[in-house]
């Protein structure tokens, strides 16, 4: 519709669940967010309903429509992000999914990984897929649900059950069960996608036991994958942009040159730095992954992926009590002058990069009669820029430049504390644009690049402003002994398994 000037963006995250309408200036008219359960069955386990997934995201889009008073056709198209890696198996017949979604945390698949890279096929699984053997991505997942679901794997085999991350997933629901597809950003992290190629890979599919008659196509990340289906709204829309939340962030935030980083601090935290047209593996263990596909070319990030960032802030919230909500962490921590010599090693679900020790459990260090809540919640934050740091260094070990600066968002960004000590920690300077939405307002970028409402990237830049700085301001000497404190913290947390893994 040519006056249609307006994109819907939905953001289905690890705890929430987001839709925003955006103008064609990138602005946020409407937003609605739905917070959702978190399922841990046994321990190391992470599971989320598909079905309550699938309502929140139907009434957040619908209630960001209704909040924007726009109708339905002023929407040009419809922009998908979404929490990459967890996995979602549903029956093609009915729609429904054969087993509850295993989310990225999960590690019931370590033994699984360990096997293979004792196998040896960790080469050629990092040379294809710019990855890991680590529990964290889909692929043991998929082969999971197939052994443990009965008659998964013959009805798999047969073409009957679907595989697909979340975007996919909710694709399928929006065009009424007609679209299986996804992105390379979202394929690029299963385990199975030759990221160079551009396909799925055959060895990679025999290799990790998965049926390519379960996987959806992969299209541009700026393309029409379909439209809504009758009754979801008062008009069919066009769903014209898909990527994994991480590189949403890195497209929202017009990372768009190779050298352009930005870090988003949410459930986890997650580095990308552009790499432009090459895909960057170097021995450093951090990820190479498509950045996004646009018109047939790849651009590529080098990524660092931290699992616990503000998981650990809902921990104190949720698991100890010590905070009713997130932002109270600021204040705590700026009522301390220090954290006491309390270290806390966030490794809940594991260790992601550098480390990959998916065994590590979580452990606070340091703790004394008088330390506090105030300490443990600083600590908390503290955390999250040590790995932050862990990450630069390991980029910069790999051989990358140091970046000159590194964009933030994510909820945590929020806390301009937080942001200041990431700034001191990594002694780089730290942009903040005024939106934290980055990653909404990435899926709607590509979503209106494919229908017209934006032309090209240099237009999206354009839309795109850091409004707050932080600049390193930490005296060396203090820097130099956090980081000894913080790197005896990390070295007695690894597990055995992690540290021949060399
Ligand atoms: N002011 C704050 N200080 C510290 N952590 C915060 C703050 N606000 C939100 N958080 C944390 O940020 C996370 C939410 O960020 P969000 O980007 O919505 O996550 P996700 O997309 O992974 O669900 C939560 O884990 C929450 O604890
Ligand atoms: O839910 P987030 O925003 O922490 O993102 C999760 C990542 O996509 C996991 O790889």
């Amino acid at each position: 519709m040519a006056d249609a000037r307006y994109v819907l963006a939905v953001d289905q995250g690890t705890t929430s669940t987001r839709a925003i309408v955006f103008d064609a200036a990138g602005n946020g008219l409407a937003t609605a967010q739905r917070e959702f359960s978190q399922h841990y069955p046994e321990r190391g386990w992470v599971e989320h309903d598909p079905e309550v997934i699938w309502r929140d995201t139907l009434e957040t889009m619908r209630a960001a429509l209704a909040e924007s008073g726009l109708h339905a056709s002023a929407i040009a198209g419809i922009g998908i992000t979404n929490q990459r890696e967890t996995v979602v198996v549903w029956d093609r017949e009915t729609g429904v999914p054969v087993h509850r979604a295993i989310v990225w945390q999960d590690r019931r698949t370590a033994d699984v990984c360990a096997a293979l890279r004792d196998a040896g096929h960790e080469p050629e699984v990092r040379a294809k897929t710019g990855l890991l053997l680590d529990p964290y991505f889909s692929a043991t997942k998929v082969a999971w649900i197939l052994d443990h679901v009965e008659g998964a794997r013959e009805r798999a085999e047969a073409g009957a059950l679907a595989f697909g991350t979340i975007d996919s997933f909710l694709l399928w629901r929006l065009t009424g069960g007609r679209v299986h597809a996804t992105d390379p950003t979202n394929a690029g992290r299963t385990l199975l996608y030759d990221i160079r190629a551009d396909r799925w890979d055959t060895d990679l599919c025999k290799l990790f036991r998965v049926p390519m008659a379960m996987l959806p196509l992969v299209h541009d990340n700026s393309h029409v994958f379909g439209h809504t289906a009758p009754g979801l709204f008062d008009a069919a829309i066009p769903i014209a942009g898909i990527a994994g939340d991480q590189q949403a962030a890195l497209f929202g935030q017009a990372c768009f040159s190779a050298g352009m980083a930005k870090a988003t601090y949410g459930t986890g935290c997650f580095l990308l730095l552009n790499t432009g047209s090459e895909a960057e593996l170097s021995d450093d263990k951090l990820l190479a992954t498509p950045a996004y596909r646009l018109a047939g070319k790849t651009t590529y990030a080098l990524e660092g992926s931290i699992f616990v960032a503000g998981a650990a802030i809902k921990w104190l919230r949720d698991g100890l009590g010590v905070i009713a909500h997130a932002s109270e962490t600021s204040g705590l921590a700026t009522g301390v002058p220090d954290s006491h010599g309390v270290y806390m090693v966030p490794a809940f679900v594991g260790l992601g990069a550098p480390h990959w020790d998916p065994d590590a459990r979580a452990a606070i260090f340091g703790l004394t009669l008088d330390a506090t809540g105030a300490h443990l919640a600083r600590a908390a934050l503290e955390a999250v820029a040590y790995q932050t740091m862990d990450l630069v260094d390991a980029m910069i070990a790999g051989g990358a430049d140091r970046p000159a600066t590194i964009r933030i968002d994510g909820g945590m960004a929020a806390n301009d504390w937080l942001c200041q000590f990431i700034a001191d920690m990594l002694g780089v300077t730290v942009e903040r644009p005024a939106h934290l939405e980055t990653t909404a307002l990435g899926a709607a970028f590509l979503a209106g690049l494919a229908m017209g409402v934006w032309r090209d990237l240099d237009t999206l830049a354009g839309l795109v402003r850091a409004t707050d700085r932080f600049v390193p301001a930490m005296a060396d000497d203090r820097r130099a002994e956090l980081r000894r404190g913080w790197h005896a913290a990390i070295s007695r947390t690894l597990t055995t398994r992690d540290q021949s893994r060399g």
